[in-house]
């Protein structure tokens, strides 16, 4: 671990976390023996082939599931009563936002079903809209903004109850290049303003390198940390990010240990 890692909290720690699925009367390990901590205001990508486990560990997280086996801590209290404080926000692919609802109400949903007052939460929520890009399109309804719109509102409506953890599986997969590289940038830019804590799934090398601070690689079936590297490409991302040196080093570095990580001989 490098020495100014060290310095910083442990908000999410995974000891021994295995996951076993019951499927058509055969018990099946999809995650074996996750051991990681994630720090405070870390950009913490998971990333693996396809089907290694990587929504399930998310959800594991998120208490939407129980492992086998292992303990996860979140602030050293289970991910339940952290939930229950609502002290993290999740996105998954798919916004899933309501339609009768314009942008504006659909992102002060969990204020309003929480029972607090309009006139108290509408300034935070105007100054939210205004750090996700959404103002100019605050009454619109979402069947009339684009795909990248609507995960933008599902973002911020994570972030409503300013919570200081967000999970994020695969949130910008299902949209075009373009859109996924704008929102990459404004993703890194709302994490580095709103001190967020960030749990991020993908299967997309180069966004998890653009975006991390350190990657978990994991291993195909059964998911296991074959690796994690620290990205080191500082603070600040930019247009050409990519180009850097840096930036094909550790491409280059993680795409080695994903493709170890596909035998399982290898590992
Ligand atoms: N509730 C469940 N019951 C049984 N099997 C499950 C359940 N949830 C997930 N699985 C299985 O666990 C495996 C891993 O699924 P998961 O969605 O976590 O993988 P992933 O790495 O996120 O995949 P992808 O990148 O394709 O989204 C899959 O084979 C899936 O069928």
């Amino acid at each position: 671990m490098n020495s100014e890692l060290s310095q910083q909290k442990v908000e999410i720690s995974l000891n021994g976390v295995s996951m076993v699925f019951g499927k058509k009367g055969k018990q099946v390990t999809v995650l074996q023996d996750i051991t990681f901590d994630v720090h405070r205001n870390e950009f913490i990508c998971l990333l693996g082939p396809a089907d290694c486990g990587k929504s399930t560990l998310l959800r594991l997280m998120a208490d939407m599931l129980q492992p086998s086996s292992g303990q996860i801590l979140i602030e050293k209290e289970h991910p339940r009563e952290v939930r229950l404080r609502r002290k993290f926000g999740i996105v998954l692919q798919h916004p899933t936002l309501f339609e009768w609802r314009t942008v504006q109400e659909n992102v002060e949903l969990p204020l309003e079903v929480l029972g607090q007052n309009r006139s108290e939460y509408r300034s935070k929520v105007d100054q939210l809209l205004e750090t996700v890009g959404l103002t100019k399109f605050k009454d619109y309804y979402p069947w009339q903004v684009s795909g990248g719109i609507q995960q933008r509102v599902a973002i911020a409506r994570a972030l409503s109850l300013d919570p200081p953890i967000l999970f994020m599986d695969e949130p910008f997969s299902a949209l075009d290049d373009f859109t996924k590289d704008k929102l990459q940038f404004e993703l890194f830019e709302i994490k580095k303003k709103m001190n967020k804590t960030i749990v991020f799934v993908t299967d997309n090398l180069s966004e998890a390198v653009f975006l991390s601070d350190r990657i978990i690689v994991l291993t195909a079936k059964p998911g296991r940390v074959h690796s994690i590297h620290h990205v080191g490409l500082g603070e600040e991302r930019t247009l050409h990010t990519r180009e850097s040196d840096q930036f094909h080093l550790i491409s280059t570095a993680i795409q080695t240990s994903l493709f170890q990580g596909q035998s399982h001989k290898d590992v």
